[in-house]
């Protein structure tokens, strides 16, 4: 049986998900192109892709349908012409390529079967690449000066290793998805992708779509749906003021919450996402990191009948509670001392996903951090994630929930 699509919550029981298996384009990172692709190292890849196997298998296992975002990419080209022409002008940036560049690049790709296509949508392509691909295709009139001027190893298309990441470039909040709007120009061309594939997929024909404006910087780990009608939204070095807000806006308008907290974050790269300082692991529990614990806020938006108010700050926690309706959210720690809570904050130990309310995924390496959840009755399931971990996000990032049932109410299923 299909489960519904949609997710309320971040705990209720985890149906469907979306993974992203790393492919070649993690083989395109060096030491000179990692910092801006937004890795910390350059990742043995095979080994990536084994614990990455490993993690979807651990999902299967319990019962969650695993589509992996490539297999969704390559059908929804195969079933739709359109899907291609969309996937292809994203890809193409005359502004960076020239007119003569872009139109030969273009003309290539538009004879390229969709399995191949999908390919160099995420991987990339080279100069050298497309040279080679190009041989035998009848030359087109004008020459490229960009060609002339480009070293052979130089992407036409660059590689997206960030699509790892599922959770950031779109996410489901009711019944509904929304396609993210991302910050950073290494991470920009992701949404295409999954805007093509929730616009033509058969699976997802009829989908309705929140945040539909997409008029400022929102990124899918900055979201957390702490309970139906309740979002969190943190921003930082990725999701602003005006993305909050105006997601906050778009969610009341179409129903889909009543309050939006909104959470300031440090803008750096160790709490880049608010998931990368606060997930939650039950319907009232949350892992968070000790060093923000007493000071992180938030702005609370509601709409009532009175109309939209805005409140705040406050401290988070409370706040957090009093929207949720719920006494108190109880709070697990990082780590052990504030040096190890440090360093497991660093690897992810707050970025765990949860199967059910107290099941979660979470990085073996983070040894303190697990101890603290299963001290408090959380079921952790380990994966390693020694080579997945330089990208810098835990199961949370690398997943998103399409189908997850109501935290309000559990469903009686057949
Ligand atoms: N939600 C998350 O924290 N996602 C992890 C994103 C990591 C990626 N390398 C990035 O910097 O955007």
């Amino acid at each position: 049986m299909t489960a519904e699509l949609g997710a309320d919550s971040e705990v209720g029981t985890l149906r469907t998900v979306m993974l992203h298996r790393p492919g070649d384009e993690l083989r395109r990172l060096t030491p000179r192109n990692n910092d801006q692709l937004l890795f910390d190292g350059v990742p043995w890849v095979d080994r990536a892709q084994q614990e990455h196997d490993a993690f979807a298998e651990l999902l299967r296992s319990r019962g969650v349908e695993v589509l992996l975002l490539a297999d969704l990419l390559t059908e929804a080209m195969t079933v739709s012409g359109a899907a291609r022409m969309q996937g292809i002008s994203a890809a193409v940036n005359e502004r960076r390529l020239g007119r003569a560049l872009a139109r030969d690049l273009a003309a290539h790709l538009r004879g390229v079967p969709a399995p191949q296509l999908a390919s160099i949508l995420m991987a990339g392509m080279t100069f050298d690449e497309l040279l080679a691909a190009e041989s035998g295709e009848p030359e087109l009139p004008g020459a490229s000066l960009v060609r002339r001027m480009h070293h052979g190893g130089d992407f036409v298309i660059d590689p997206l290793p960030n699509l790892l990441f599922t959770r950031d470039s779109s996410f489901w909040i009711g019944n509904r998805v929304a396609i993210t709007s991302l910050a950073l120009p290494a991470r920009l061309r992701e949404t295409t992708l999954t805007d093509l594939i929730y616009a033509f997929h058969p699976r997802f024909l009829g989908v309705r779509r929140a945040y539909e404006s997409r008029t400022a910087p929102v990124e899918g780990g900055d979201v957390l749906l702490l309970a139906p009608g309740v979002v969190a939204v943190g921003v930082g070095e990725r999701t602003t003021p005006a993305g909050a807000e105006a997601l906050a806006r778009s969610l009341f308008e179409d129903g889909l919450a009543h309050t939006v907290l909104v959470v300031p974050i440090a803008q750096e790269r160790a709490s880049m996402h608010l998931d990368t300082v606060c997930t939650m692991v039950d319907v009232d529990a949350v892992v968070m990191y000790p060093a923000i614990q007493d000071t992180l806020s938030a702005f609370t938006i509601h709409k009532g009948d009175a109309g939209v108010t805005i409140r705040g700050a406050d401290p988070f926690l409370e706040a957090a509670a009093d929207a949720m309706g719920i006494g108190k959210l109880r709070v697990i720690d990082t780590g052990l001392d504030t040096v190890t809570a440090e360093r497991e904050q660093w690897d992810d130990g707050n970025n765990t996903l949860a199967l059910a309310p107290g099941v979660v995924v979470a990085y073996e390496r983070n040894v303190e951090t697990n101890a603290r959840l299963e001290a408090s009755g959380i079921e952790v399931l380990r994966i390693s994630g020694s080579e997945l971990g330089s990208g810098r996000g835990g199961p949370r990032c690398m997943s998103c929930p399409v189908a997850r049932d109501s935290a309000a109410m559990e469903p009686v299923r057949s």
